[in-house]
Formats: structure tokens, C-alpha cells, sequence
């Protein structure tokens, strides 16, 4: 196998600035390590070569059995609030940062067991790591800020769960990997020095300019408030479901993390939940703007040392930054809609709320009613009139729509044909776990290009069978 890779030089700014939350540690040794998906995308953006990263050296290094010269990998420490119960001890479990590589952080997940990983076997299986590179994929081809896949290499162990899985190891890049948990066991430890040095780390990556703030804590956790508003109103607008929006799966750079139990929505339902855990409907998608904005008030517990000498002290100043939260959501979706309905600037927002509600009440596929409605901007209403039950209430809205003369181009631009179809994703994992990596290959193919309608494949376009919904607990 041919391969111009030099030297990989992977740098340890998290344990440099934060070795209180940083153990050492290695990968696990993999029996017989195999490809199964690259992202050539990703490795070039790391100076990576494709070609070295599919030939044994290059294997080694993406499952951490094989570091560089000079490499220090971690198991970071962060702590955690789980469907609203707080976890002291979180942590890399199951996972390690390799270093940092192009000023991005390089983290493997299923890398063998750390001193986080409590009663783990700090492994992960094939399907649930393939789904984060199929998931996440989608995401980024949908401009949706998201951690990235690299690599996906089977390990030949067998993996106990429910039934016997065949294991895997994810190589992703972030931003970096801060998690408002991170912040939470930092508090924790009651030393305020750790914590300066966490939000120090923090603003040096993710927000430069807070630094010279008045209370740079605080125009960090500003930033992080707006970055997640905006993130969740781009969830919301494309019908994605997170399913474990726990505080350690919320970034502080604005990424989407951890693809567990998540999908995205058909039907147009609120009350959509996809995690099998998730009984009481926690991180249903109707909810998820208000599980954010709870993550963001423990997020604000944890900075408050920093806000003020006194913390009591600091609480009306951080209240007042969260009270943002729900207006910015609101003015970025309602930003959004306005681009899926092709509406200009002084459009009357009162059409994005109506068609809200029509949604509720209707339940139409979410990703096929918003692209069919470019066809009616196109003077065919009927694919998206099909959609729904309440005719009348959709020929007054749409009647509103038209008269606007919403451009039909622009539409097409911001709201996909394809996005990862929750019993798609199933029927290719399930292939692939089998051994056939095509359906998968050729679901990604279509993925990464979602605006763009290809002929003849429809079945990638269209919602599952009604009613089946696979819920999902896998790790
Ligand atoms: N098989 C396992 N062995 C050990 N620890 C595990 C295992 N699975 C999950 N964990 C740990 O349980 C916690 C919650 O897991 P969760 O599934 O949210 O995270 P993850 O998917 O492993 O990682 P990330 O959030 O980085 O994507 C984490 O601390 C994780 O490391």
C-alpha cells in the first residue's frame, strides 16, 4: 500500500493546561484490526494521508495501538448531569483523546477500558460506531456544526451486549472535546484555580475575544449560550432528535456530540423519542430547546466561582445571560424558517408559526414537506396538499405562502432531499454488522450531497413504514 504520510505530530494542549482532569493512558491492543469507513474529507483536513491511514501503521494509529512519537494520550475527566440525575464521575470511559492535530482535538471512542470506566468494558460495537460516522456525516454535509468521523476500524474482538456484537473504534475530531461536564466536575473539585484554567482553555479555543472582557467568564458562557441556541434551532429545523441531551453531551464549542439513540424525525411529532431509556420523554424534539437550556443553568452553576469571588454573588449576572437563551433560539429558527420557506427579510413571521402549527396538527414527513413545498413555489402544490389532512387549513397558509412569491432556488438549497432515515441507517448497520458494508457505503454516497435530488432514488427520499421506528440503546 502506498503511502506518503511523514511524521504525525500530535499535540497535548488539553493535558498541558488541564493535567488535573487529564490521566495518561492507552488504547487497548486490537486482535485484527479492519477498515470499515474512512472520511477522506476529514484526514485531509488533518494532513492525513488516506492511503497511509488504510495500511497497517496506518490502522494502528487510528485505534491508538500505534501513537506517535512524542503523543500523549488522555482518558479526560468530566462529570455530568444523566436524564437529570448528576454523576460525579463521568469521564472517558471508554475513550481517549489522542492530541490535538490541525488545531482540532483526534479522539478515539471504544478504545479500551480507563480509570473512568466504572463497571464498563470500555468497548463499543460496530453498529453504534457506524451510525456516528453515518449520522455525523449527514450532519456536516447539512452545514449542521458537528463533531466529525474519521474512521471506523472493526477490532476482530467479540463484544458481550445483549447478544455477542463485533467491536469497533471510532477516530473523530472536535473542536475540542469541553463539555459543560467538564465544567461541572471541575467545580466540583472546589478548586477555583482548576476552574480559571478550564475557562482560560476554553475561551483560548472557542472564544478569543472574551478574554479581554470585563468577566471573561462570563462572555464565555455567553458565547456558549448563543452557540447552542443556534445549534439547536438548526436541530429543530431539520427534524433532528439528539436523544441523550445529557450535560455531558453538550459541547462548549457548539457541536453536536455523541450519536447515540438519535434519528431524524418523519413524521412530524413533538413527542418523538427514539432512545428506549428515554421513558418519561425527556429529549423528546419538542423538548429539546428546554433540555438545552437546562444543560445551560448547570452549565452556569459551575462558572459561578468565576463570576464572582462571592458565587451567590454572581447569579443575577448569569440569570440574566440564560434569559437569552430562549429569544436567541427563537430569533435563529425563526431566521431558519424564513430560508426553508424562501421568504424575504420583512416576510410576516407569522408564517413560519402558522405552518408550525400545521405541522403539529398534520404530522406530515418533515424532510418531504418542506422540499415538496419548493415544488408548489414552483406552481405544483399537490405533492406537499398530499402531505397533510386539514386541506383547508393548508390552502389558507399556502394561499399567505404564494403570495410572496417565495423563491423556489433558495429553498432547494437549505432543505434537503436526504437526510439519515432511521430504518435506512438500521437496515445498513444491520448489514454491516453481517459483513456488507455496501448498503452503508451507498446510503453515506447519498448523504454527503443531501440538496441534491438524484434520479432513481427515491427509496432514500422516503419516511419508513409508519409505526416502525427503531428505538435504540445500543453503545
Ligand atoms: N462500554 C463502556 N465501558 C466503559 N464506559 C462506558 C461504556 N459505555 C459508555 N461508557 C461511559 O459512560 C458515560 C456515558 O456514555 P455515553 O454513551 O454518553 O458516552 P460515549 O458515547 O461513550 O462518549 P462521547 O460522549 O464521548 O461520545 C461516559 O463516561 C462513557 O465513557
Amino acid at each position: 500500500m502506498s503511502s506518503t504520510q511523514t511524521a504525525v505530530h500530535l499535540g497535548h494542549r488539553f493535558l498541558d493546561a488541564l493535567p488535573e482532569l487529564s490521566v495518561p493512558w492507552q488504547a487497548e491492543g486490537t486482535p485484527d484490526p479492519q477498515l470499515l469507513a474512512l472520511d477522506d474529507e476529514v484526514a485531509a483536513g488533518l494532513g492525513l494521508d488516506p492511503a497511509w491511514l488504510r495500511s497497517p501503521s496506518g490502522l494502528g494509529f487510528l485505534t491508538g495501538t500505534r501513537v506517535p512519537d512524542g503523543a500523549r494520550p488522555v482518558a479526560q475527566g468530566y462529570a455530568g448531569h444523566q436524564f437529570g440525575n448528576y454523576s460525579p464521575r463521568l469521564g472517558d470511559g471508554r475513550a481517549l483523546l489522542l492530541g490535538d492535530l490541525a488545531g482540532v482535538d483526534l479522539h478515539l471512542k471504544g478504545s479500551g477500558r480507563t480509570p473512568w470506566s466504572r463497571g464498563g468494558d470500555g468497548l463499543a460495537v460496530v453498529g453504534p460506531m457506524l451510525r456516528e460516522f453515518v449520522v455525523g456525516t449527514a450532519m456536516h454535509a447539512l452545514g449542521i456544526p458537528t463533531t466529525r468521523s474519521l474512521a471506523v476500524v472493526g477490532t476482530g474482538r467479540v463484544v458481550h451486549r445483549e447478544t455477542p456484537q463485533p467491536g469497533a473504534v471510532l477516530a473523530r475530531t472536535a473542536a475540542s472535546h469541553l463539555r459543560v461536564g467538564s465544567f461541572q466536575l471541575a467545580r466540583a473539585a472546589e478548586d477555583v484555580d482548576l476552574l480559571r484554567r478550564l475557562a482560560d482553555h476554553a475561551i483560548a479555543l472557542h472564544v478569543p475575544a472574551a478574554a479581554d472582557a470585563e468577566v471573561p467568564a462570563l462572555a464565555l458562557y455567553d458565547h456558549v449560550v448563543g452557540v447552542q441556541a443556534e445549534l439547536l434551532a438548526r436541530w429543530m429545523l431539520v427534524g433532528f432528535v439528539h436523544g441523550v441531551m445529557n450535560t455531558d453531551n453538550m459541547t462548549i464549542s457548539g457541536e453536536t456530540i455523541d450519536y447515540g439513540p438519535c434519528a431524524f424525525l418523519d413524521a412530524h411529532d413533538a413527542d418523538t423519542v427514539f432512545s428506549s431509556i428515554d421513558s418519561g420523554g425527556r429529549y423528546r424534539y419538542g423538548n429539546q430547546p428546554l433540555a438545552a437550556q437546562w444543560n445551560l443553568a448547570r452549565f452556569a452553576e459551575a462558572l459561578l466561582p468565576l463570576v464572582h469571588e462571592d458565587p451567590e454573588q454572581g447569579i443575577p449576572a448569569a440569570v440574566a445571560v440564560l434569559e437569552t437563551f430562549l429569544p436567541r433560539y427563537e430569533a435563529a429558527w425563526t431566521a431558519g424558517m424564513r430560508a426553508k420557506l424562501g421568504l424575504a427579510e420583512d416576510a410576516d413571521p407569522a408564517l413560519a408559526t402558522d405552518l408550525q402549527a400545521l405541522l403539529d396538527a398534520n404530522h406530515p414527513d418533515h424532510t418531504g414537506f418542506f422540499r415538496a413545498l419548493s415544488t408548489a413555489a414552483r406552481g405544483d402544490v399537490q405533492p406537499a396538499r398530499d402531505l397533510v389532512l386539514d386541506l383547508a387549513a393548508f390552502d389558507a397558509w399556502t394561499t399567505r405562502w404564494l403570495a410572496t412569491g417565495p423563491d423556489a432556488d433558495a429553498m432547494e438549497r437549505v432543505n434537503p432531499v436526504y437526510v439519515p432515515r432511521n430504518h435506512l441507517v438500521q437496515e445498513a448497520l444491520e448489514a454491516a454488522t453481517a459483513g456488507d458494508l455496501a448498503p452503508m457505503d451507498q446510503l453515506v454516497d447519498v448523504l454527503r450531497h443531501p440538496f441534491d435530488e438524484r434520479p432513481g432514488q427515491d427509496r432514500y427520499a422516503a419516511p419508513g413504514p409508519a409505526g416502525t421506528y427503531v428505538t435504540y440503546c445500543g453503545t
